[in-house]
């Protein structure tokens, strides 16, 4: 399995069709195209050993289509990974739709694609992303039973921010019983990067603990609020990578631990809520264990939205889904332990835990 995704100016010298389901073995990538409505979509599906490949659609601006393409297949894949380590009986998947979600979307293109998902017969399930909201999975959620995160008053789940933070939040406190010998953040100096829907409730969490938060964001007005409400010290330093701080919680954008970044951090633990935080998983996680730092795997302890969107699927309830939740201390403390074990960095730790989960799996529906 490779585990650095090609670049999209990399990718057109791929063959344009095997070439790309074999870039991480995927099983299927649908191309939904429709005139009338302007919609144009990618379905990726990478695995569906363990259950329907369950993912959100993402709506981008993206600048080609080898960018949108490249995209669905590096987050189907996460996807896959991100469930298997759950302990979810769910595959992985995820769809982009390629326009401008404030400009181009409409209530018929987000119909005409959920019938497109109703034709795959549940294969892929999908969900909200960036650039989609509940209200478009309500739409698609007339023409075809294979989507979640409806409206509460439709039977969804909701919100899936706050238990996200909850499990970032579980995530933290294993990484900190690891590598300070206990899990009581009061007086650990943490910086959140991100004050949004995850950062906000992962705010409160720390700062009931005692934790002495600092907080980042370039919504300027966004920043001063949640400063207010929670008592958070707004991050005023030149850089906030070399901040001196224990835990450094990245909840904004993916590949920030990256060339210029990874060997300036001076927290002691990384754990936050962002997709993809290893700009390269393979040198970025090697230089973080190299520098003892410990990186809590971001798509193990991000996972509690996708725990609070099955439920969905299994009707389990609210209070369950947190359970589960919580459980990302267990989880995550395993993987720091098997990583140590093995002389292995905790991303690696994570994905073969995960990648062993599909392939017993996999021997048994043999059987
Ligand atoms: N919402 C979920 O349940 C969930 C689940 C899994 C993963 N994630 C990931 O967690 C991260 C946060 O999700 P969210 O739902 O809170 O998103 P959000 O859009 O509500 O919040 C993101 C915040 O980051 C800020 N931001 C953007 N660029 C920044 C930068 N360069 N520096 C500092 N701040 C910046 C934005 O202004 C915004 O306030 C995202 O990467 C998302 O993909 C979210």
């Amino acid at each position: 399995m490779i585990t650095e995704v090609a670049k999209a100016s990399e990718l057109h010298k791929i063959d344009p069709v095997f070439g790309q389901l074999s870039f991480d073995n995927h099983e299927q990538i649908v191309f939904c195209n429709d005139k009338d409505t302007g919609l144009k979509a990618i379905i990726g599906i990478h695995n569906t050993v363990l259950g329907p490949a369950l993912g959100g659609t993402r709506m981008w601006k993206y600048t080609n289509e080898w960018e949108a393409l490249n995209d669905v297949l590096r987050l189907s894949r996460g996807m896959t990974f991100k469930s298997a380590i759950s302990g979810l009986n769910l595959g992985g998947g995820k769809a982009v739709i390629i326009g401008d979600s404030k400009v181009d979307k409409t209530p018929e293109m987000m119909i005409k694609f959920g019938e497109f998902i109703n034709s795959l017969s549940g294969k892929y399930i999908t969900a909200e992303d960036v650039g989609t909201t509940t209200p478009d999975m309500d739409l698609i959620r007339d023409v075809t039973p294979y989507v979640t995160g409806i409206s509460q008053s439709r039977g969804g789940s909701g919100n899936p921010s706050p238990v996200t933070a909850f499990g970032v939040y579980m995530g933290m406190k294993a990484a900190a019983k690891y590598q300070f010998g206990s899990d009581n953040l009061d007086g650990k100096k943490i910086l959140v990067q991100g004050t949004g829907n995850v950062g906000e409730t992962l705010i409160d969490h720390l700062t009931k603990e005692g934790a002495l938060v600092q907080i980042t964001d370039i919504n300027e007005a966004r920043l001063k609020e949640i400063s207010q409400k929670y008592g958070a010290q707004i991050f005023t330093g030149e850089d906030i990578y070399s901040a001196p701080v224990d835990i450094y919680a990245p909840c904004a954008l993916g590949a920030t631990i990256n060339d210029a970044t990874v060997n300036k951090i001076q927290a002691k633990i990384i754990a936050g809520a962002a997709n993809n935080q290893l700009a390269n998983e393979e040198i970025h996680g090697k230089i973080l264990k190299d520098r003892g730092i410990a990186y809590a795997p971001d798509f193990l302890i991000n996972a509690g939205g996708i725990i609070n969107v099955y439920a969905e699927i299994v009707g389990y309830d609210s209070a369950e889904a947190l359970r589960r939740t919580e459980n990302i201390y267990n989880t995550t403390l395993e993987i720091f332990n098997f990583a140590e074990t093995n002389g292995i960095t905790t991303h690696q730790a994570a994905l073969s835990i995960a990648q062993k989960r599909i392939d017993d799996r996999k021997k048994e529906n043999a059987k």
